[in-house]
C-alpha cells in the first residue's frame, strides 16, 4: 500500500516535469516561431516613415557602379541592357522584391536608380556658397524686393549647412543636371517645411492665366499654390479644349512623384497642405486685388476668385468647406535676379487654336528639321524632349508649350517640367499625339528604357509606385491624389510608350542614346 502510494507520487512527479519540460519546449517554439515571422515581415531596408524620405539612401554612391558619358550612371547596367521588351526581362541582375514589401522601395533600391553621379565641378552648381565680393556685387544689382532676401543669404551663407532653412539648402542642392538628388533627405525636410509652416503673407503670382498664390513663410520661404477647383475624379468635359481646361492641384503634386519616379529629378517640389481660406489667406494678404475677391457663398463656404485671365470670376469661385481648402504647394526656385533662367518654346507645341493645326502634327518628318537645329543637334536635350514626352503622356498633358533651363548651364543641362496643372485630366483616354516627339523622333535615353521596362514588370508597377508614393502626401488621408482609374491609365500608357519604343528599335539602329556606357567600378 505504502510501496504503492510511494510508486504512485514517484509517477505523478514524473508526470509533472514531463508536463513542465513540454511547456517549456512550447514557449521556446512559440519565441522562435514569432522572432522568425517577425524578421520575415522587416522590409528589406528598415526605414524611417516620414513622407518621401528614401530609406537607405542617405549614403550617395552605390557599390558597384558605372561612371557614365553625359553625366549620369549605373549599377551592372549591362544585364539589363541585351533586354528585349518589359514582359520579357529576366530577373538577372534584379533585387528580389519582398512580395509583402514596399514596391517603391524596391524600385529606388535598384541599380538603375543609384547611379553614381558624375564629380561635380565647381560651375555645376547652380548657387555657390558667397564671399565677401560676390555680397558688393549683390548690394549694387539687387532689386528693392530681393534686398530682404539678399541680406539674409549675405550672412547665412557662410554659416554651417545645417542651420539653412530647408528651402536654401534645396536651392544650394540644384547642379547642371537635376533639381534635387532623389535619395536627399532634404527632399523630406522641405515638403514638411512648406506644408506645415506658418503662412506669414499671400500674394497672387503674375505670369499664366489661372489663378496663382504666392505664400511667404518664416525664414524667407516661399511656395505657390494652386487651389483644388474639382473633385479629383471630374473628368475633363470632352468639349474642352486642352488650353480651356482648369488646373489641378492634384496635377501639381502627381507630377512631382512621377517625374521622381521616372528617375528624372526635373519638378520642384510639391506637397499638398490643407488651408484655412480666412485665416490663412483672407487674413494675412496684403494683395488688396485678391481681397476684393472674397465673399461668403449661399451655402455660407468662403470663396474667393482673385483676378487672372482664365476662370477668375464669381461663376468660378475657389471655396473652402466651408473654410478649408486643399491645394499643392510648389517650392518656388531661386529667384530669378540669382539664377536667371531660360524659356524656350517646345518644337512640339501646340497651335492653342481651334481650328490650326502646328506643323508637327501636318509633316511626319519633323523631327528631321528639330534633330538639326541647336539645341537639339548636340548634347542631351533631344533625349530630355523625349523623356518629357514620355512624362506628359503618361500623366496626359497636352498643356506643354515651353519648358525652362536655368542660363547658368547654357544648354549643356537639364530641362524644368514646371506647369503640370493640367496633367491628369482624362483617365478613359489616351492621348496619343503626345507621344508624337517620340513617334517621330525615334529616340530614348538607355536609362529611360530601362526605367520603363522595370515599371511594367509586376514587382515594381508603376501604379503600385505611384499609389505608394502618392500616399504619403498630406492630403492623402482625406482621399487618394490620383483615384484607380488614374493609376491603372498609367499602366495602360506605360505599355503603349514601350510598344512605341519597341517599333522605334525595330526601324531605328539610333534609337537608343547610350548614357550607360562605360566601366565598372569594382565594389570595395
Ligand atoms: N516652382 C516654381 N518656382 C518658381 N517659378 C515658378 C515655379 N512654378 C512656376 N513658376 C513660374 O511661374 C510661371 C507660371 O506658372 P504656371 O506655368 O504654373 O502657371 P499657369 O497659369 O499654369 O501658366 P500657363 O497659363 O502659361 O499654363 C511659370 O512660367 C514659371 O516661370
Ligand atoms: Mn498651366
Amino acid at each position: 500500500m505504502l510501496r504503492r502510494s510511494v510508486g504512485g507520487r514517484s509517477t505523478r512527479s514524473i508526470c509533472l516535469v514531463l508536463a513542465c519540460l513540454s511547456l517549456a519546449l512550447h514557449i521556446l517554439l512559440a519565441i522562435f516561431c514569432l522572432s522568425v515571422l517577425q524578421t520575415a515581415c522587416v522590409p528589406p531596408h528598415s526605414s524611417s516613415s516620414s513622407p518621401l524620405h528614401d530609406p537607405g539612401s542617405t549614403s550617395r554612391q552605390t557599390k558597384s557602379s558605372v561612371i557614365i558619358s553625359n553625366g549620369i550612371f549605373a549599377n551592372n547596367a549591362t544585364e539589363w541592357e541585351k533586354e528585349p521588351t518589359g514582359d520579357k526581362i529576366s530577373t538577372k541582375g534584379m533585387r528580389e522584391v519582398d512580395p509583402g514589401g514596399s514596391k517603391l522601395e524596391a524600385l529606388f533600391s535598384h541599380p538603375l536608380y543609384n547611379l553614381q553621379r558624375p564629380e561635380m565641378q565647381e560651375d555645376d552648381w547652380l548657387l555657390r556658397v558667397k564671399n565677401s565680393e560676390d555680397e558688393e556685387e549683390e548690394r549694387d544689382t539687387g532689386g528693392e524686393e530681393e534686398e530682404d532676401i539678399l541680406e539674409y543669404l549675405k550672412t547665412n551663407w557662410t554659416v554651417a549647412a545645417e542651420t539653412h532653412p530647408p528651402w536654401l539648402r534645396f536651392h544650394l542642392g540644384i547642379s547642371r543636371w537635376e533639381l534635387y538628388h532623389r535619395t536627399d533627405p532634404l527632399l523630406d525636410q522641405v515638403t514638411h517645411y512648406i506644408s506645415t509652416q506658418r503662412i506669414l503673407n499671400v500674394v497672387q503670382k503674375r505670369g499664366g492665366t489661372q489663378l496663382k498664390l504666392l505664400m511667404s513663410f518664416p525664414n524667407h520661404g516661399e511656395a505657390l499654390l494652386k487651389p483644388m477647383r474639382q473633385t479629383r475624379d471630374a473628368e475633363t468635359d470632352v468639349n474642352l479644349f486642352y488650353f480651356s481646361d482648369f488646373e489641378r492641384h492634384n496635377a501639381e503634386i502627381s507630377a512631382f512623384h512621377l517625374d521622381r519616379i521616372l528617375g528624372f529629378q526635373r519638378i520642384p517640389p510639391v506637397v499638398g497642405r490643407l488651408v484655412d481660406v480666412v485665416s490663412e489667406i483672407k487674413d494675412v494678404t496684403t494683395d488688396k486685388k485678391l481681397l476684393r475677391t472674397f465673399f461668403t457663398s449661399p451655402v455660407g463656404n468662403t470663396c474667393f476668385y482673385g483676378q487672372c485671365e482664365y476662370y477668375c470670376s464669381t461663376e468660378n469661385p475657389v471655396c473652402g468647406g466651408p473654410l478649408a481648402l486643399e491645394v499643392s504647394l510648389a517650392t518656388m526656385l531661386p529667384d530669378l535676379t540669382l539664377a536667371p533662367r531660360r524659356s524656350w518654346r517646345s518644337p512640339w507645341r501646340r497651335s492653342y487654336s481651334r481650328t490650326k493645326l502646328a506643323q508637327w502634327e501636318k509633316d511626319p518628318a519633323f523631327c528631321d528639321g528639330v534633330k538639326q537645329t541647336p539645341p537639339y543637334d548636340e548634347g542631351t536635350r533631344l533625349v530630355d524632349l523625349m523623356d518629357m514626352a514620355v512624362l506628359d503622356f503618361l500623366m496626359g498633358n497636352m498643356d506643354r508649350h515651353h519648358y525652362e533651363t536655368f542660363e547658368k548651364f547654357g544648354n549643356k543641362t537639364f530641362m524644368l517640367h514646371l506647369d503640370n496643372g493640367r496633367a491628369f485630366g482624362r483617365h478613359s483616354r489616351d492621348e496619343p499625339s503626345i507621344l508624337a516627339p517620340l513617334r517621330q523622333c525615334c529616340r530614348i535615353r538607355r536609362s529611360t528604357l530601362l526605367r520603363l521596362r522595370l515599371m511594367s514588370r509586376p514587382g515594381f508597377r508603376l501604379s503600385d509606385v505611384m499609389r505608394e508614393s502618392l500616399d504619403r502626401d498630406p492630403l492623402a488621408v482625406i482621399q487618394p491624389l490620383l483615384s484607380e482609374a488614374h493609376l491603372s491609365a498609367l499602366d495602360r500608357r506605360l505599355a503603349m510608350v514601350l510598344q512605341v519604343l519597341h517599333t522605334c528599335q525595330d526601324l531605328h539602329d539610333d534609337a537608343v542614346y547610350d548614357d550607360l556606357e562605360g566601366h565598372y567600378e569594382e565594389p570595395d
